[in-house]
């Protein structure tokens, strides 16, 4: 059986963007949390926060994971799924975990290009910048502590994914 790969990283890391690649490249099926979860919910995420908080979207994020996850897929997961530790360890348990790394400039610089507000909410109230150096001072560790794999994410999409499938590749044969 084919685990199911999880990515993982901060906002704008490329979870989506490498996701749909990697899948294509593995012939697996491709899950987006965030597109699962504004489909389901038929709400944007600034729509969910405004009405429930981010206790609310960080629930519903957490009902997405479980609902997505399947044998020989991609699943790109939303920047704050590592929050809670019951979402890291199931990922853990359930497949193959990937750290898509970036400086926090690089990122910055990534959402302000493309900032998707409707998906994207400021998380702090601050700016692109500030905001980002903020959340990867938080979160780095999480990610460290969730990932089997750490992928250095300021490279092509082209690049990103052939590394992961051959540290993949690697690990099962070793
Ligand atoms: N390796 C890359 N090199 C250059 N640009 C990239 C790369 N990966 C993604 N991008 C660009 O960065 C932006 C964010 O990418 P993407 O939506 O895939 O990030 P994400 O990790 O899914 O973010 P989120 O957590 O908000 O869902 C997009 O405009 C995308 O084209
Ligand atoms: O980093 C985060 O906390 C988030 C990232 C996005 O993928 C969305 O899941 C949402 O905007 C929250
Ligand atoms: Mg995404």
């Amino acid at each position: 059986m084919s685990l199911p790969i999880f990515l993982i990283g901060a906002r704008g890391c490329g979870k989506t963007t490498v996701g749909e690649a990697l899948a294509a490249a593995l012939n697996y099926a491709f899950s987006d949390t965030d597109h699962y979860l504004q489909h389901v919910a038929q709400q944007t995420v600034a729509e969910i926060v405004a009405q429930e908080g981010w206790e609310g979207f960080r629930a519903r994020e957490t009902a997405s994971l479980m609902a997505v996850t399947a044998p020989a897929s991609v699943i790109a997961t939303g920047g704050g799924m590592v929050l809670a530790e019951h979402n890291r360890s199931y990922m853990r348990e359930h497949g193959q975990v990937i750290y898509l790394r970036a400086d926090a400039a690089v990122l910055a610089a990534r959402l302000q290009a493309s900032p998707q507000e409707e998906q994207r909410p400021t998380l702090t109230g601050r700016t692109i910048t500030d905001e980002m150096a903020d959340v990867l001072a938080e979160r780095d560790a999480l990610y460290l502590h969730a990932a089997h794999h750490v992928i250095d994410a300021m490279q092509s999409p082209e690049h990103i994914v052939r590394q992961v499938i051959e540290t993949l590749a690697q690990a099962r044969a070793s």
